[in-house]
């Protein structure tokens, strides 16, 4: 079934071009993986990096097997991140305006982005000052684990995927994955959404129409977005496939809302399975969260993203539709 899984991945350059579900089935459950491997070998990361495509795969596999078999934060998240990232990667606004490292380091940041979740959300270890709460002092708490098991695993000498980085290479992709990954936290959202707001507001074009990011800030603030954009992409792909999302996300919330009832605490939003509407909840987080940063992106990208817009309004009508 090697075809089969060549077939799936041909549209892999398009916004939710591919059925993530389909290539879990006949990837023996190796999406993050496969996607990874096509997409670096697409980008010709193995030439420009000297990467060993041995060591590249064993780590990808590590990783992958360090994804928690959870309805939602499994491997096919990471594998769907990944693909969305590549894809807004190559928006025409932003050719040839990141370096070969950013873009790797964009990559890396998405597949090792939820690495380890444990279907528990920050809330939940926060309030109940739970080992990993500890552990990073209430602060970015599952964001920091899954950086620091991404990065640990890569130690192994059998997964050193980046044996051959100069010092200089290794600390500026570790920095730019680092900063990535902090920023998926929900509660840096708002913060995030502002800075993409004044970096609209002041954008510098140039002639060829490719924005103009002079700095290491607008730079990494530009890739903090997209990891982010594509994070919280599932309302703008596909229908079939949102609602597949949706099914996983609720399931994942509800299972922590049944943990926290058993334990007499108080119940996460959208988690108590007694009382929660699907529609109102996707809804709701259309209008006040995912809207307002893909229309925010989309005009930074300008008009690269109107497709993306498009599919969202139509799935937030199914939901309204049904309320
Ligand atoms: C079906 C969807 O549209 C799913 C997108 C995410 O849907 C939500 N995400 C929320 O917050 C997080 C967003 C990103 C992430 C996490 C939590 C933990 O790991 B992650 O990086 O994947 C909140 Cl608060 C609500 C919804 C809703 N609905
Ligand atoms: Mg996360
Ligand atoms: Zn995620």
């Amino acid at each position: 079934n090697e075809e089969a899984l060549a077939k799936e991945l041909e549209d892999i350059d398009t916004w939710g071009g591919v059925d993530l579900f389909k290539i879990a089935e006949i990837s023996n459950n190796r999406p993050l993986t496969s996607i990874m491997y096509t997409i670096c070998k697409k980008r010709d990361m193995f030439v420009k990096f000297k990467l060993s495509p041995v060591k590249f795969l064993t780590y990808m596999m590590t990783l992958e097997d360090h994804y928690r078999k959870v309805p939602y934060h499994n491997s096919l998240h990471a594998a769907d991140v990944t693909q969305s990232v590549h894809v807004l990667l190559s928006s025409a606004a932003l050719d040839s305006v990141f370096t070969d490292l950013e873009v790797l380091a964009a990559l890396v940041a998405s597949a090792m982005h939820d690495v380890d979740h444990p279907g528990l959300n920050n809330q939940y270890h926060c309030a109940n000052s739970t080992e990993l709460a500890i552990m990073y002092n209430d602060e970015c708490v599952l964001e920091n684990h899954h950086l620091a098991v991404g990065f640990k695993l890569m130690q192994q000498d059998h997964c050193d995927v980046f044996e051959h980085f100069t010092q200089k290479q290794w600390q500026s992709l570790r920095k730019m994955a680092i900063d990535m990954v902090l920023a998926t936290d929900m509660s840096k959202h708002m913060q995030l959404l502002a800075n993409l707001k004044t970096m609209v507001e002041t954008k510098k074009v140039a002639a060829s129409g490719v924005l103009m990011l002079d700095n290491y800030t607008d730079r990494i603030q530009v890739l903090q977005n997209m990891v982010h954009c594509a994070d919280l992409s599932n309302s703008s792909k596909p229908i079939e496939a949102y609602k597949q999302w949706v099914a996983r996300l609720i399931d994942e919330f509800w299972m922590q809302g049944d943990v926290e009832r058993e334990a007499g605490l108080e119940i996460s939003p959208l988690c108590d399975r007694h009382n929660t509407s699907i529609e109102r909840s996707q809804v709701m987080f259309i209008d006040f969260v995912v809207h307002p940063l893909l229309e925010t992106w989309a005009d930074l990208v300008n008009p690269y993203a109107q497709d993306i817009i498009n599919q969202l309004a139509s799935n937030r009508e199914y939901y309204a539709s049904r309320l």
